[in-house]
């Protein structure tokens, strides 16, 4: 398919020149010393600073040397060194790019630091300067321009790379442990090679140039080897005798750039094409070894994620804003537990930090916060790696993003086990192609062959939960697995979710902004609400059991087959306040009809209220309390409200 592209590039006019331009100047630097090399030595007194003639068609230098035949000589000079120095500057360019990403936190800001300011200087500048420090000739120039082009490459690295660092099938490595080193070669670099390619390219055109200027200000090459920027300043120093001789070598100059820039376009044409042809895949996971996992559910004792007292800070405008403020919760081996929640109330940050895994800009910290027996706060990140690579497994919302484009699906899961279990690369693809088997991927052999980008949406998070099968997850977290596909295939993603947690009793941590969607697996709800939970309670009370304003309007929203078409759903007025808006009080009662001036002014804290089920409301509803429809209904479309606490109404759409 790539060919194909290349051929069709290959046909546009600016390709073929590209194409016919790099040939010509590839067969000119290869055969040129051989051709025309005793011409371009030859000295003839006779005959100096001749101007253009039937001989000479550019004229001879003060030597009577033909010009022509110099400055196609000087061909390969001029381009092996301009090649040279490209080469060590995307060296350079990439280890300091990559190095952020390697070098932790702090001493990465340094490095980051330092590009910014090395990128600050014109390059040619700091050529010069280089040039200086190594030397006066053709080796010291090539590494000075390689330094000068450097920073500027790294820069492109670093802002590539930050870029795929943040991508779920990045975050899926990590917690599969792979290492940093690994994680750059295998997942970084190859999804950010393609503007790095073009870039290099027409990066060479650059490098020709600096080498011209340097070895035209005398810098660069030295007599006797010579190149077209020599060659150019020795024309111009007779160029009132026989212009000819500086045009010849600035043709070269140009011409050569030229090529390469055209070079350049030709290769953002045809991997831009390719870029966007779309999907590539998404998902995530750990774990390693094989076998069933009814053992792994059994071990590590009985609860598998053990949260108390979680907060998660981020740097805002007046001290720090808490998007997770005090969450506790508690997931047992075997069980499904649904997070569910408006957009912005905490879920995947709670569950990120659970991982390990959340922003580097924020501030985690809680009581306790065990994950598969594994304290996660108090462990650097090489030992989570070790950790929880093997008992923890994560599916991204988005299957198009959480697995690495540039690896075939096999490969990928492979990994997983290659990384853990130090098997063979034979041993991870056939564990693979197992695991794909497992989770009913059709013809799985020929399946894991396949770039993600050749499978469907439904297919990448089937392959996503398979990769989390690769080891023996003790709990497998769910972050809006189905959000991404249609109606039919999210219904066989959590049936698939519900058979993996029955046959390998991992316990599942689902994430969903539907409370719908985790009614359908999870044996418990919690119900969060700016950064903090609000319910908790069985999945079989939400039908008429929830007390929760909160709560209830959620369900009410969630139409069913009784839901009467000619009435608008329900939803609820407002929006969640952002974590640096939160003012004192219950953070819902700005919203909630039944709120008043206790819930306006104290928090309520999470209490008990029933069977298995707590709630942090100062007025929670309960079912009896609730007149007219069902308990999840509100008079006037929404959520939960009696009689007797009024104002008839609170939320609906139509309200707003
Ligand atoms: N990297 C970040 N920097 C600053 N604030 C952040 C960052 N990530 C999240 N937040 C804050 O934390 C809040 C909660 O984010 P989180 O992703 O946990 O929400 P969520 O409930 O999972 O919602 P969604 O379903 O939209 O992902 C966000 O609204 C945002 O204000």
């Amino acid at each position: 398919m790539r060919t194909a592209r290349w051929r069709a590039a290959l046909r546009t006019p600016l390709g073929a020149t590209a194409a016919a331009g790099s040939l010509a100047l590839l067969v000119l630097a290869v055969a040129g010393p051989v051709l025309w090399g005793s011409a371009a030595e030859e000295t003839d007194v006779a005959s100096m600073n001749q101007p253009p003639s039937g001989d000479h068609l550019f004229g001879t230098d003060d030597l009577g040397r033909d010009v022509l035949a110099r400055v196609l000589v000087a061909t390969r000079t001029s381009l092996g060194l301009a090649l040279g120095a490209t080469a060590i500057g995307i060296a350079l360019g990439l280890i300091l790019g990559t190095l952020p990403v390697v070098l932790g936190q702090r001493l990465g800001r340094m490095v980051v630091a330092l590009v910014n300011f090395l990128v600050a200087f014109p390059a040619l500048l700091l050529a010069l300067f280089f040039a200086v420090i190594f030397g006066l000739d053709a080796r010291g120039a090539m590494l000075a321009i390689g330094m000068a082009i450097a920073p500027s490459f790294a820069r492109l690295v670093q802002t590539l790379s930050a870029s795929v660092a943040g991508r779920d099938y990045v975050s899926a490595a990590r917690i599969a442990g792979v290492g940093r080193f690994r994680l750059i070669r295998r997942h970084v670099l190859p999804n950010i090679a393609e503007p790095l390619v073009v870039n290099a390219t027409m990066g060479a055109g650059g490098a020709l140039l600096a080498f011209a200027g340097l070895s035209f200000l005398g810098l660069g090459v030295q007599p006797p080897t010579y190149d077209w920027g020599r060659l150019l300043g020795e024309g111009l120093g007779r160029i009132y005798v026989n212009p000819a001789a500086a045009l010849a070598p600035g043709v070269a100059v140009v011409v050569a750039g030229l090529v390469f820039a055209l070079l350049g376009e030709t290769c953002a044409a045809v991997l831009g094409v390719r870029t966007g042809r779309g999907p590539v895949a998404g998902r995530a996971r750990h774990a390693e070894q094989p076998e069933s996992g009814k053992e792994a559910a059994g071990t590590g004792g009985d609860t598998v994620l053990h949260v108390d007292n979680l907060t998660v800070a981020f740097p805002a405008e007046r001290g720090t804003s808490r998007a997770v403020d005090g969450v506790t919760l508690g997931v047992r081996a075997g069980e499904a537990v649904g997070i569910v929640g408006e957009s912005g109330s905490g879920k995947s940050l709670t569950a990120l930090s659970a991982a390990g895994l959340a922003p580097a800009s924020a501030t985690v910290s809680a009581d306790r916060l065990d994950v598969a027996g594994v304290p996660v706060l108090a462990s650097s990140e090489a030992q989570l790696r070790d950790r929880l690579g093997t008992s923890v497994a994560m599916v991204f919302q988005d299957p198009t993003s959480s697995l690495n484009p540039s690896m075939r699906v096999g490969r990928q899961l492979g990994e997983i086990a290659q990384t853990h279990d130090g098997t063979s690369r034979a041993e991870g693809l056939r564990r693979a192609v197992e695991r794909l088997t497992w989770v009913h991927i059709p013809d799985p052999q020929m399946r894991a062959g396949q770039f993600p980008h050749e499978f469907s949406g439904g297919m990448r998070q089937r392959a996503m939960i398979g990769m989390g099968l690769m080891g023996r997850p003790q709990l497998m977290i769910a972050d809006e697995p189905t959000t991404a596909l249609d109606v039919t295939v999210q219904r066989e993603i959590l049936r698939l979710l519900r058979d993996v947690q029955h046959d390998s009793g991992a316990a599942i941590l689902l994430i969903s902004h539907d409370i719908a969607v985790v009614s359908q697996i999870c044996d418990r709800v919690l119900v969060m609400y700016a950064g903090r939970i609000v319910e908790e309670l069985p999945v079989d009370r939400l039908d008429g059991g929830a007390v929760h304003p909160y709560t209830r309007a959620l369900l009410a929203s969630v139409p069913d087959m009784s839901t009467p078409q000619d009435v608008p759903l329900a939803t609820i007025a407002g929006r969640p306040p952002e974590p640096s808006e939160r003012s004192p009080g219950c953070a819902f009662a700005p919203r909630c009809a039944f709120a008043d001036d206790l819930c306006r002014s104290t928090d309520p804290v999470l209490e008990v209220v029933g069977p298995q089920q707590r709630a942090a409301c100062w007025h929670p509803q309960r079912a009896e309390s609730v007149s007219g429809g069902t308990a999840g209904e509100m008079p006037g479309g929404t959520a939960g409200q009696s009689p007797e606490q009024t104002p008839a109404r609170v939320t609906t759409g139509d309200d707003q």
